[in-house]
């Protein structure tokens, strides 16, 4: 069994990474923290969680991490870093959810998190945790920093595009929504139910920090100069994510070679689902599972190809993909324990 521990177990991701590996059947939950909650039971706090986890959060400093074989960092951004020198030194593998790890180039993660970057060689050694396009370095990686979410979809959106080669590169807009939870758990007035609820709102329009890292990667796909406007939106719901990404084809291609460069791309992935040209796929359609849903259309048969793609913020954009990477990492099948089905209605 996989000794887990968990940093971070009373935000939205630590409690979703703790109804995952609750039933993973290859895992044993070992440590979870809290600095505010140490010592309660996790089911007192969490009563979905009632006779599947008996252990109590305990304070970072308490929790025998160091006993782990991987702890997950379910933390703001400048935690794991703190933590991880001493995590694998004791030869615990780190998979953070937050940015430490994510960003390549540390000016680039100093100047978006406002931070300095306290360990720069193991930035250069983590592998970037989105599995469909990074298995390989995250099979052999002892630190994986994983994806934000919004990147999730439109790495996954637009790399068979990217890859094949057939649309201008230098000007891709990605017009991307997200649930509420996205924000986290911590009290904030703009996620207030009063301020959220019957309500929609644009934010980050002239700067987001997942648009550098989402430069970052997609840059790696093509030898072409890469340019992005990524709008994200906050929607009154709790759980989801709907990014509609516009790319303008350079290349004579039909629709149905559009399709099968998807098709193709993802015809093996367990959670890449490519739905029938011209689709419009809901969030409902990937709630609490990993599943990452993508259609493609082609508005007017014209020179525009327009891709929506749907997920869970917390599972594929957060404490799925997270699990995902775990799965490689210690040589599982990649879906083991993630193979729930949605939620609907
Ligand atoms: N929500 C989402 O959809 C996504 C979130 N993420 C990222 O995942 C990370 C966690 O997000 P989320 O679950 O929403 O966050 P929350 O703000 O809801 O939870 C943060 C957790 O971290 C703990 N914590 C806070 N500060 C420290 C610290 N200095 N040392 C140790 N523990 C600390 C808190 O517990 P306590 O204070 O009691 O110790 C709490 O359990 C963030 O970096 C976020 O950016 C990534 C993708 C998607
Ligand atoms: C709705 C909402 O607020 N979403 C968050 C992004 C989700 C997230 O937590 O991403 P990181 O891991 O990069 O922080 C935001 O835009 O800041």
């Amino acid at each position: 069994m996989i000794k887990v521990g968990i940093v971070g177990g009373t935000g939205y991701t630590g409690v979703e990474l703790l109804r995952i590996l609750a039933t993973h059947p290859e895992v044993k939950l070992t440590a979870i923290t809290s600095r505010k909650e140490d010592g309660l039971p996790v089911a007192d706090m969490f009563p979905s969680l009632r006779g599947r986890v008996d252990l109590a959060f305990s304070s970072p400093d308490k929790a025998k991490l160091t006993e782990c074989d991987v702890v997950f960092f379910a933390t703001p951004h400048g935690v794991a870093m703190a933590q991880a020198p001493e995590l694998l030194a004791a030869g615990v593998k780190v998979i953070d959810l937050a940015a430490d790890f994510r960003l390549q180039d540390i000016a680039s993660f100093e100047k978006w998190y406002k931070m300095p970057h306290s360990c720069p060689e193991l930035l250069k050694e983590a592998a970037y945790g989105l599995v469909e396009l990074n298995r390989d370095a995250i099979r052999k990686a002892r630190i994986v920093g994983n994806p934000g979410c919004y990147p999730t979809t439109m790495q996954l959106g637009l790399a068979p595009l990217l890859k094949a080669g057939v649309i201008d590169a230098s000007h891709l807009i990605a017009d991307c929504k997200s649930g509420v939870s996205g924000a986290g758990r911590k009290a904030e007035v703009a996620t207030l139910f009063s301020e959220a609820g019957d309500n929609f709102k644009a934010y980050g329009v002239s700067g987001h920090r997942h648009s550098p890292e989402t430069l970052e990667r997609l840059s790696k796909l093509t030898a072409d100069k890469v340019g992005l406007l990524f709008t994200p939106h906050l929607v009154p719901m709790i759980r989801g994510m709907h990014s509609t990404l516009y790319a303008r084809l350079t290349k004579d291609i039909d629709n149905a070679a559009l399709q099968a460069l998807f098709e193709k791309a993802y015809k093996d992935e367990p959670f890449v689902d490519v739905m029938p040209f011209g689709s419009h796929p809901e969030t409902r359609s990937t709630r609490a599972s990993n599943m990452l849903r993508i259609a493609i259309h082609r508005p007017n048969d014209g020179d525009t190809v327009v891709v929506l793609v749907v997920q869970d913020n917390l599972v594929k954009g957060a404490s799925g993909q997270a699990v995902q990477c775990m799965n490689l990492m210690f040589g599982l099948d990649e879906s083991t324990g993630l193979m729930h089905v949605p939620i609907l209605p």
